[in-house]
């Protein structure tokens, strides 16, 4: 079975890489499992750059495959703001409540059907000697009124889903899974995986 790193910092995320890539044949590590805590600095514009540069980073330091997911909240009425900045849109210091805060705040006087909104979820898969590989998923909402629901982790109480007719942070860990963009991200990963391994 392969090994994969998941270069992430962010234990929401690891728990969500660790249970839906039991559906693929690799065993998964984080960074905290290898006690590496030094910070990635993610000096790209987009996304995918940023997605790139914590994979191969990773990658060049363990040489080993490795996943990494950069993503954050697109809100139409905000330009596409947050975006890339989306862990530190309040501050350096990345706290969720204040970056919820400062989002409903901001749409403080903008109507239900102007809040439209997207997750996305860019992975990037980093393996030694070989091209990076890119993909992309996304999950359309709408930015709530007020932070509703418990599980998950960062914008998901602030993240309505209209099919379920729920925040993201009401949805159980594993209906979140079936639909979130990191899902879908991975739905494309699973595409292509013969052809990256
Ligand atoms: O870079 P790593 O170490 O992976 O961890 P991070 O938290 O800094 O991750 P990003 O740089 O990709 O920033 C993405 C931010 O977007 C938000 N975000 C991403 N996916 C989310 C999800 O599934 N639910 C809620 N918020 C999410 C959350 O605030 C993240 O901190
Ligand atoms: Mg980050």
């Amino acid at each position: 079975m392969n090994e994969i790193i998941i270069a992430s910092h962010n234990e929401g995320k690891v728990k969500e890489f660790r249970s839906m890539l039991k559906q693929f044949d690799v065993s998964v590590v984080s960074l905290r499992d290898l006690d590496f805590h030094d910070e990635i600095e993610e000096t790209g514009s987009t996304f995918e750059e940023n997605a790139s540069i914590k994979a191969e980073t990773i990658s060049a330091h363990f040489h080993q495959p490795v996943i990494a997911d950069d993503s954050g909240l697109v809100i139409d009425a905000l330009d596409g703001r947050p975006g890339v900045f989306s862990a530190r849109y309040a501050g350096e210091d990345k706290n969720d409540d204040a970056n919820m805060d400062k989002v409903l705040y901001e749409l403080k006087s903008v109507h239900e059907s102007e809040r439209t909104a997207q997750f996305v979820s860019v992975l990037a898969i980093a393996i030694p000697g070989k091209e990076t590989t890119i993909v992309k998923g996304t999950c359309e909402g709408i930015i709530s009124q007020e932070k509703i629901g418990e599980h998950g982790f960062g914008y998901d109480p602030v993240f309505y889903v209209p099919s379920l007719k729920k925040t993201m942070a009401q949805l159980e860990p594993s209906q979140k899974n079936q639909i979130s963009h990191r899902a879908n991200a991975l739905k494309k990963l699973r595409e292509q995986w013969s052809e990256i391994f």
